[in-house]
């Protein structure tokens, strides 16, 4: 199993635990939209870290974007598999295409 998928797991597990020992607990009982709104900060700290940060600071904020959005996902009912899915049907297209295909 990838760490992602084990992550989820996890999160899937931790939605319902109690929030004084969860901080997946704690966004749950906070609601999507505070999870929702950590997900946009943590991708806005990727921008910064992008363009003016230090490669460790990257890494370190992309990690924050995928833990986050995997909490959304799980919030959401929304399986990684199906996502993986939608990334796979998407391989033999090329970008342009499906650029195309959306406008
Ligand atoms: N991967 C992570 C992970 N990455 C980031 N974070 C937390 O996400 C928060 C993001 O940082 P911020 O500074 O934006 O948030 P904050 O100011 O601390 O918190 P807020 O009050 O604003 O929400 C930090 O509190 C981090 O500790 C994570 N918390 C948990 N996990 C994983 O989730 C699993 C379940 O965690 P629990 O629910 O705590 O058991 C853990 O075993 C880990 O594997």
């Amino acid at each position: 199993m990838d760490t992602l998928t084990r992550l989820e797991a996890t999160v899937r597990q931790r939605l319902s635990a109690d929030p004084s020992s969860s901080y997946v607990a704690q966004l749950n009982a906070r609601g999507l939209p505070v999870m929702a709104r950590k997900l946009g900060e943590e991708a806005v700290e990727t921008v910064i870290a992008a363009l003016s940060g230090s490669e460790e600071e990257l890494v370190g904020e992309a990690a924050d974007v995928l833990f986050h959005l995997t909490v959304l996902l799980a919030a959401k009912g929304v399986t990684l598999e199906r996502v993986m899915a939608e990334l796979e049907r998407r391989e033999g297209t090329s970008g342009l295409e499906e650029k195309a295909q959306r406008s």
